[in-house]
């Protein structure tokens, strides 16, 4: 057993050991309601435990241990503590908004406002490349001024953005809003966990945090919902688009203005008794000593141990625990965005037009079915999390989300090799050179984005087809030819096919795409966040989430950029073989790197990295061991092997 963690069991033990001392004294006392109260809850232990294993009420300590455990769990927790968890989960339904939308307004406004390719790019990553700056600024705001001010402050950003955003009259200015929005974006996305998993009851945690990714997936149907919906409205339909994300950011700003400072940051800055107040509100009918003494503890072993001098990221890298969980937080948030799933909900509408979806339209409302999955799937990670624990969950979910890549490129790669044949080059009109006439295959002009593929179909073959080029302004037609006139496509028996090609085995690609949201979502969709909400000690909790938010973020754009680029020198079945050999080499990592954190206290997680990087896979770490804490006279117990026999 590491040091760090024969010390907590001591600290365990010794507090345990003098709360016994109390009792026995107690129980001497005339302290009549105390000691009924008491009694009750071990006889409702021992006849709990007797009930279930039949050895009566002389059972052993294991069925004492398991009945205390169902004890515990029928503690309630306060409502307040999901209330708090909901008001800040709102940080994630906007994140999700935020990003989730502008796929849908752009359409509205590239027409509107002419917007060439450069300012649609420009418009869609400033904001995730603000998010990715101020996630990593986020760190000093939240060590400095705390939790609640950070998280206020982002909803504040939100509120500004959406509010520039809906009354914008040019391109600069929204960009001015999509900046100020990423910026409420990175912000929300390092505090809102860290927040949420300092409030928790260790039990909870996992489960709360988790809600978090659930609003963010939550936000990105309900985007999808809104653009589908406004999509009618041609004119100014993007401005209640971007402007929705106003209402639930107002709602978070006041709530945050009656919700409490986490009591990990007030302790950690001296403020004892507020947080201690706060403690008590959090945990209901569950006293809150040992919590706050193993908090208190835990800073001063801390500052003695690390120092408090020079920067923290500084102290974090020189120090090897904090290293070694940094390396692992890093690590899987960077995992998670390599796997492409922004990619992949991208370009859900691309996948889903492949497999015959004609109609632009349907094909947005189809995409928040995409979206839908992913939420639905997240679901189930809420679920999951407390009962397989976050290494079972994000290895099974990226060993699934790999296979599930392979089947994705299968079906690009079957596509491509039946691809139709060019068979009719008409001449351009102005007689200019295109490029767009070069190509032999439908799926070389595909992976052109200045062409599109113009064809009839007789029964379910390909005819008369040929490589035009798109119109710039709409890429729904070509810019001239049979293909020119959306609205002549039926009368002329034409179809455009931009972005994809018709195919018989857009089936795989579909069962591809399904398989991916449906692995992805439960694990490595929400973990990355969770884990790195409880893997680092207090001091380096806010720096160890800027950094690995800050590389989310990062490899966020980097992916999203380098798509089409690598689509276009690999192919589409070679960029998601690509990505399914970074999952692969992912899942190595993860197997040897994460250790399991479910039902620990966050005081206790650290000692999970005392030993060398990687050897998780194959350590004597508490895996499967669950830590509960039981109520005995009014205070919180660790449970554990040695302890039990302790308890009368
Ligand atoms: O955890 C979230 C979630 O999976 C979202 O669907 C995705 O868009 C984000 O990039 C990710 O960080």
């Amino acid at each position: 057993m590491s040091r760090k963690a024969s010390e907590n069991v001591e600290y365990t033990l010794r507090s345990l050991s003098s709360l016994m001392g109390e009792r026995r004294r107690k129980q001497q006392e005339p302290d009549a309601a105390s000691t009924a109260g008491e009694r009750s809850l071990l006889a409702a232990a021992e006849s709990s435990a007797s009930l279930h294993s039949g050895a009566g009420a002389g059972g052993s300590v294991g069925d004492l241990e398991r009945a205390a455990r169902r004890q515990f769990q029928q503690d309630e927790t306060p409502a307040f503590v999901y209330v708090v968890a909901v008001f800040s989960a709102l940080g994630g339904f906007l994140f999700g908004y935020d990003t989730g939308v502008v796929s849908g307004a752009m359409l509205l406004l590239k027409r509107q406002l002419s917007l060439d390719a450069l300012w649609q790019e420009l418009l869609v990553s400033s904001t995730v490349g603000a998010a990715a700056v101020s996630a990593l600024a986020g760190g000093v705001l939240n060590g400095v001024f705390g939790r609640r001010a950070a998280i206020l402050l982002a909803s504040a950003l939100f509120t500004a953005g959406s509010a520039v955003l809906a009354a914008a009259n040019n391109k600069e200015t929204l960009l001015a809003g999509r900046l100020v929005v990423g910026l409420g974006i990175g912000i929300a996305s390092m505090t809102v966990p860290v927040y949420i998993a300092e409030v928790s009851p260790p039990n909870l945690r996992g489960r709360l945090v988790t809600i978090n990714t659930l609003f963010i997936t939550g936000g990105q149907f309900f985007a999808s919902i809104v653009d589908g919906a406004f999509s009618y409205l041609r004119k100014d339909g993007w401005r209640y688009m971007l402007g929705l994300a106003a209402i639930p950011a107002v709602i978070q700003f006041f709530g945050f203005l009656f919700l409490p400072e986490s009591p990990r940051w007030l302790i950690q800055k001296g403020q004892t008794q507020k947080a201690r107040r706060i403690l008590s509100q959090m945990r209901g009918n569950q006293t809150i000593d040992e919590e706050y003494d193993s908090i208190k503890n835990n800073i001063e072993e801390e500052e003695k141990e690390v120092g408090s001098a020079g920067p923290v990221i500084c102290r974090m890298l020189t120090y090897p625990p904090t290293r070694r969980a940094l390396i692992v937080g890093c690590g899987l948030q960077m995992f998670q965005q390599l796997s492409g799933i922004n990619t992949i909900m991208y370009y859900s509408a691309t996948i889903l037009q492949m497999s015959g979806v004609e109609d632009d339209r349907l094909a947005i409302w189809l995409a928040s079915v995409t979206a839908f999955t992913n939420f639905i799937f997240t679901l189930v990670g809420v679920w999951l999390v407390e009962r397989v624990g976050r290494r079972m969950l994000t290895l099974g979910s990226l060993a699934g989300t790999t296979v599930a890549l392979i089947i994705l490129a299968l079906g690009f790669l079957l596509s491509a090799q039946v691809s139709p044949l060019i068979t009719f080059k008409p001449v351009s009109p102005s007689g200019q050179n295109t490029t767009c006439v070069r190509y032999s295959y439908c799926n070389e002009c595909m992976l052109d984005p200045n062409c599109g593929f113009c064809y009839k179909m007789n029964k379910s073959t390909v005819i008369d087809s040929s490589c035009v080029p798109v119109n710039k302004a709409s890429t729904n037609e070509a810019a001239w030819g049979r293909c020119a006139n959306e609205t002549k496509f039926k009368t002329e028996e034409v179809f455009w096919a931009y972005n994809f090609c018709p195919t018989p085995y857009s089936w795989t690609a579909l069962l591809g795409l399904i398989l991916y949201l449906v692995f992805f979502a439960p694990g490595m969709g929400p973990m990355p966040w969770t884990v790195n909400s409880e893997i680092y000690p207090l001091w380096a909790r806010s720096t160890g989430n800027a950094c690995s938010s800050g590389i989310n973020w990062i490899f966020n754009v980097l992916v999203s950029l380098t798509f089409l680029h690598t689509a276009e020198y690999l192919t589409y079945y070679g960029a998601f073989f690509l990505y399914a050999g970074l999952a692969a080499v992912g899942l190595f990592f993860i197997y040897g790197c994460l250790p399991e954190t479910k039902g620990k206290k966050l005081e206790e997680i650290e000692s999970l990295f005392d030993n060398r990087l990687c050897t998780c896979g194959t350590s004597d770490s508490d895996e499967g061991r669950y830590i509960e804490y039981i109520r005995v006279k009014g205070s919180n117990y660790h449970l554990s092997d040695n302890d039990a026999s302790d308890i009368e």
